[in-house]
């Protein structure tokens, strides 16, 4: 039984959001200070659930059953170990003429560890810049998309090929996955409950691109993000553009 204060607290900041995959469950916003370079920007985080993690339920989780069944279902669901995605909101995101987006697929190697073989932890972070520069948007961070989505563990298996001369899509491929797999509906749905004026996609992905513009959004445009570019990671980023369909840059190294 869960107290009443604790569903009081919780329930006006709650929402179900449907989405082609089932529905999901959005929490937020959360004042969520952040450094970077220095100073600290505050951000509005949210976090999303798709219904058919949690333990008990199929399909419809709240509308049908409301929070207090959520939180039941919490501690048994597992969560740790399934990975759910959130957003960093800046600024006026639903009002403002034209905010900034960020659809970051995760990363543990170069968000988190500072890895140089990829250019992710650079674009997380200078995409950050941007949206706090630009006033207004927002910054998704994708956490089941890692290694184009085939998980953590098949990148560290695609990494040892890659070592031995395979490129990235190469390793991918021979590994049984394809090159990529990734779905961006729940965020696009995410996106469309948080906003639907016209967004401008940071990204070098036209697949990214192609699915902002498939959901009917208004799309202002699109603003490239190459940099960080180093001998480490200068095959990879080639390989982006010659085989992944990536939008070109001058991939030189410095
Ligand atoms: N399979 C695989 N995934 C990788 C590798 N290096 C980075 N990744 C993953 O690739 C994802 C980022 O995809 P990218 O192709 O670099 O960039 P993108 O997201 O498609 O496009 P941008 O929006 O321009 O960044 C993250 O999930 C990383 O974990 C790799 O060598 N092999």
């Amino acid at each position: 039984m869960i107290a009443e204060q604790i569903v009081n607290i919780l329930d006006d900041k709650i929402q179900t959001v449907k989405s082609t995959n089932g529905t999901v469950i959005l929490v937020g916003p959360i004042n969520l200070p952040v450094e970077l370079d220095g100073l600290t920007h505050i951000f509005q985080w949210y976090c999303w659930l798709p219904c058919k993690d949690l333990v008990k339920s199929s399909g419809d989780c709240r509308d049908k059953e409301q929070t207090e069944f959520l939180i039941e279902q919490l501690s048994a669901s597992n969560l740790a170990e399934k990975q759910q995605s959130s957003a960093l909101v800046y600024g006026d995101f639903r009002n403002h003429e034209d905010a900034l987006i960020r659809m970051h697929s995760i990363c543990h190697t170069g968000d988190i560890f500072g890895s140089k073989r990829c250019d992710c932890g650079y674009q997380l972070h200078q995409s950050m810049r941007m949206i706090i520069a630009h006033g207004t948007g927002a910054l998704f961070y994708l956490a089941n998309h890692e290694g184009r989505g085939i998980g953590l563990f098949s990148k560290a298996m695609a990494y040892l090929l890659q070592e031995k001369g395979y490129d990235t899509v190469e390793a991918n491929l021979e590994l049984g996955f394809q090159d990529d797999t990734r779905n961006y509906d729940d965020t696009l749905h995410v996106l469309r409950h948080l906003r639907d004026k016209p967004v401008t996609l940071i990204t070098n992905n036209p697949k990214k691109l192609d699915a902002l513009q498939a959901t009917g959004m208004n799309v202002d445009g699109r603003i490239p993000l190459w940099g960080d570019i180093s001998e480490f990671n200068k095959k990879y980023l080639e390989t982006k553009v010659k085989r992944s369909g990536h939008f070109d840059s001058e991939i030189t190294i410095p």
